[in-house]
């Protein structure tokens, strides 16, 4: 555990949608969902300091991404503040962020950061909120923030709020590229044409990646036509990801321009990243084991790097 007398550092692993349905539109615009939502290793990490007041540093890989955010409407700090409402503090944090994950990507990397701010402040603050209290303060930083402040994998249904646990999953494996362009999560759900069809779930459990892999072929990224319409590249993506030896299926996550590939090894997902690396040296791509339960914060003193590189 990184956590000094001062100190918390938290992990941030990003979200992967094995699967997201669209089932209906509410009057409110926001769509109700049925997804199979996984996390991957590859992380954000987030350091939090005691401090008077609220402030934010951000460093890493994709921290310029970032650059043109006011650091106030930040996910990260919005969720140290109404943490802070809620524990009727009048002090503040000093948080921290490496950012490795992709920003407006489809998988959730604001949504982790938020809710590892919230793991984080428990800690640090001994301060503990009861269930639904921290389950009302997650949604309403983002319909992703629960999920991911439950760190497992998940069958994720209504908007987001409603959680029930996946059935046991194999090990696998995931190559995650990124075509270079951010996707508006609102503006892809706005393209979506408003066909219902519905959810398609795991039927058994399933016994290793390939058959998963075989079950999840029939389910579907509902939100992958509009992504497509508004970014063309991510069709290519798609392509790419498929043709690539060994990969068992390919889907976009979330709302884009991520998408995943599947492998039974890391061996095969990290030769496969490797040969897309060379064909696309202008994409972000990454390797990463599914991480069926995140451990916060022994994740974030993982000697290994988890940051996409
Ligand atoms: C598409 C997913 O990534 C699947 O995991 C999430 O549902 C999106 O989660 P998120 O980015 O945390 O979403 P929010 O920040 O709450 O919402 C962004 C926008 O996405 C749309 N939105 C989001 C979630 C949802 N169930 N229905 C929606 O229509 C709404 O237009 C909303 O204004
Ligand atoms: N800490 C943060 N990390 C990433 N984006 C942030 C952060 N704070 C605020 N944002 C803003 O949130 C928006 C969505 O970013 P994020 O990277 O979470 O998207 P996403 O991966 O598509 O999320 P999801 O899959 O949950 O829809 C961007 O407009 C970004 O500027």
């Amino acid at each position: 555990m990184t956590t000094s007398e001062k100190t918390v550092c938290v992990a941030a692993p990003a979200k992967v949608n094995l699967t997201l349905h669209l089932t209906a539109r509410r009057d409110d615009g926001y769509h109700i969902l049925e997804s199979l939502v996984v996390f991957a290793g590859i992380l954000d990490r987030i350091t939090l300091e005691p401090a008077d007041t609220f402030s934010l540093v951000i460093e890493g890989p994709q921290a310029h991404n970032l650059d043109a955010l006011n650091p106030v409407d930040n996910i990260a700090l919005r969720a140290a503040r109404r943490m802070a409402a809620l524990a009727g503090r009048k002090d503040g944090v000093r948080v921290v962020l490496e950012k490795n994950i992709p920003v407006s990507a489809g998988i959730g990397g604001g949504s982790a950061d938020a809710a590892a701010v919230l793991h984080g402040l428990i800690r640090l603050w001994s301060f503990y909120p009861t269930k639904a209290a921290l389950h009302e303060l997650a949604l309403g930083l983002g319909a992703d923030v629960p999920v991911c402040l439950q760190g497992r994998s998940t069958i994720m249904e209504g908007i987001g709020d409603i959680l029930h646990e996946a059935p046991p999953l194999p090990g696998f494996w995931l190559v995650l590229a990124n075509p270079g362009v951010e996707v508006s999560t609102p503006l892809v759900f706005r393209a979506h044409a408003g066909d219902f069809l519905p959810p398609i779930r795991l039927t058994d459990t399933p016994r290793s990646a390939e058959d998963m892999a075989v079950q999840l072929r029939k389910g579907r990224n509902d939100l992958t036509a509009a992504a497509i319409s508004l970014e063309p590249v991510i069709g290519e993506c798609l392509a790419l990801l498929t043709a690539l030896p060994s990969c068992l299926l390919a889907r976009m996550s979330g709302s884009g321009a991520t998408c995943w590939a599947l492998f039974s090894t890391e061996y095969e997902a990290r030769t496969a990243a490797k040969a897309l690396r060379t064909a696309k040296p202008a994409w972000w791509v990454a390797a990463a084991p599914a991480l069926h339960t995140v451990d916060p914060f022994g994740l974030a003193d993982s000697p290994v790097s988890f940051t996409g590189i």
